[in-house]
C-alpha cells in the first residue's frame, strides 16, 4: 500500500479513469489533470482530485506539481483519432508531441522519478507478418502514431540526462469496461469496432460496415488483438510497481498475442446481446494493417502482468453491459 501522491494526466479519460480507480483502491494518492475535452469528471468514483487545466498552460502544471510533489506521472491525455490526425496533423503534434515536451520539462523542473506512457501499436504501423514484438521497426502510418513516437524518443533521451525512469506502453486494440459499468467509453462518436457493434445492437446505428473482406487471413477480415481494458488498466500498476523496485527504463506492448477477426468480433457481439443486427461489407479503410497482434510475453516475463479477462466473450459483455448502462436502457 502507497500513500505517495500520483500525477495522472487524462485521468478522466476512458483508459485513465480505469487506472485512477485501480490506483485508489491500491491506496495511491491521486491527482487528476484534465481538460475534460473528452473526459467526464463523473469517471472519477473515489473522489480522486481533479485540476481541470490543459497541458498547454504550464503555470497551471507547475502549480500542481508544487502543491502536491508526486512522486510519479501518469500520462494519458491526447488527441487519438488516427483519421483525424491525417487531415489535422499539427494538433496532433502540438496535443500529443508539444504537451509531452511540456510536461517531461515540468518532470524534469520538479525532480519527478517516475515516469508512465501511454503510447501505441500505431507505431508499428504495418508489421512483417502481422505480429509486432517491441523490437520490430517503428513505422507509423499516421500522424497520431508519429506524435506518440516522437514522444517515446523525448521520454528516453530525457531519462538518459536527467535521472527519470520510465515505462513506455504500447497499446494494442484497447475494448471493454470496467466490470461494475462505473466508467466505460464514453465517446458517442467513436469509432472502434466493439463500441460500434454494441450501439448497432441498441439501434443507435443502422448496422456495421466490415470494412475489408479480402485480406489474407483465414476469413478474408482484418485481425486484431483485443485487449480488455481492465487488464491494460493492471498493466499501469504493475509498470508503476517496477519503477518503485528500481526497474530500469523500458517498453511494453499491452496486448494478449492472439488476435479475433472482424467477423468473429460481430458474432460474438450478436451473441452476447441476442440481437441480429445489420452487417454490410464494404471496402478496406484507408490505413488499416490486415492483422496487428503483439508479441506480448516481455510483459509478462519482466513487470509479472498476468491478464484476468484475457477472453473476447467477456471483453464483449462487458462492453455492452456499459453501452446499455450509457443509452439508459
Ligand atoms: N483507446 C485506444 O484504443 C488507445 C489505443 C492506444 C493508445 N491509446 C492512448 O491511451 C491514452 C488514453 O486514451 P483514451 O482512449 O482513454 O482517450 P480519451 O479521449 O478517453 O482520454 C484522453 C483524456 O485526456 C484529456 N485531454 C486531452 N487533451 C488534453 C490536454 N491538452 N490537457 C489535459 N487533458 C487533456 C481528455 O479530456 C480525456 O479525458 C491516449 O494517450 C491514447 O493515445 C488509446
Ligand atoms: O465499423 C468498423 C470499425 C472497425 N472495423 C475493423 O475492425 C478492426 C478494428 O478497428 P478499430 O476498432 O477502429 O481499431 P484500430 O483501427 O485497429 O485502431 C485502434 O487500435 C490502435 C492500436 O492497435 C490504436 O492506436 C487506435 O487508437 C485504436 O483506434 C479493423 O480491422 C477495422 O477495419 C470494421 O470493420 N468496421
Amino acid at each position: 500500500m502507497s500513500t505517495e501522491h500520483v500525477l495522472v494526466t487524462g485521468g478522466a479519460g476512458y483508459i485513465g479513469s480505469h487506472v485512477v480507480r485501480q490506483l485508489s483502491e491500491a491506496g495511491y494518492r491521486v491527482i487528476v489533470y484534465d481538460n475534460l475535452s473528452t473526459g467526464s469528471a463523473e469517471a472519477l468514483v473515489h473522489g480522486e482530485t481533479l485540476v481541470v487545466g490543459d497541458l498547454e498552460d504550464t503555470g497551471k502544471l507547475d502549480g500542481v506539481f508544487r502543491s502536491y510533489a508526486p512522486a510519479a506521472v501518469l500520462h494519458f491525455a491526447a488527441a487519438i483519432v488516427a483519421p483525424e490526425s491525417v487531415s489535422d496533423p499539427l494538433k496532433y503534434y502540438a496535443n500529443n508531441t508539444a504537451n509531452t515536451l511540456r510536461l517531461l520539462q515540468a518532470c524534469v523542473r520538479h525532480g519527478v522519478g517516475r515516469f508512465i506512457f501511454s503510447s501505441t501499436a500505431a507505431v508499428y504501423g504495418f508489421p512483417e507478418g502481422g505480429i509486432a514484438a517491441e523490437s520490430s521497426p517503428t513505422v507509423p502510418i499516421n500522424p497520431y502514431g508519429t506524435s506518440k513516437l516522437m514522444s517515446e524518443w523525448m521520454l528516453r533521451d530525457t531519462a538518459l540526462a536527467h535521472g527519470l525512469r520510465y515505462v513506455a506502453l504500447r497499446y494494442f486494440n484497447v475494448a471493454g469496461a470496467d466490470p461494475q459499468s462505473r466508467m466505460g467509453q464514453r465517446t458517442p462518436e467513436a469509432t472502434h469496432l466493439i463500441k460500434v457493434s454494441c450501439q448497432a445492437a441498441l439501434g443507435m446505428r443502422q448496422g456495421v460496415s466490415i470494412f475489408g473482406t479480402d485480406y489474407p487471413t483465414a476469413d478474408g477480415t482484418g485481425i486484431r488483438d483485443y485487449i480488455h481494458v481492465e487488464d491494460l488498466a493492471a498493466a499501469h500498476l504493475a509498470a508503476l510497481a517496477y519503477l518503485e523496485r528500481e526497474g530500469e527504463s523500458d517498453t511494453f506492448n499491452v496486448g494478449y498475442g492472439r488476435g479475433s477477426s472482424v467477423r468473429e468480433v460481430i458474432r460474438v457481439v450478436r451473441e452476447v446481446s441476442g440481437i441480429d443486427f445489420p452487417v454490410t461489407e464494404a471496402a478496406r479503410r484507408p490505413g488499416d494493417p490486415g492483422e496487428l497482434v503483439a508479441r506480448a510475453d516481455r510483459i509478462r516475463n519482466v513487470l509479472g502482468w498476468e491478464p484476468k479477462f484475457d477472453d473476447l466473450q467477456t471483453i464483449v459483455a462487458d462492453a455492452w453491459r456499459w453501452e446499455r448502462k450509457l443509452a439508459g436502457v
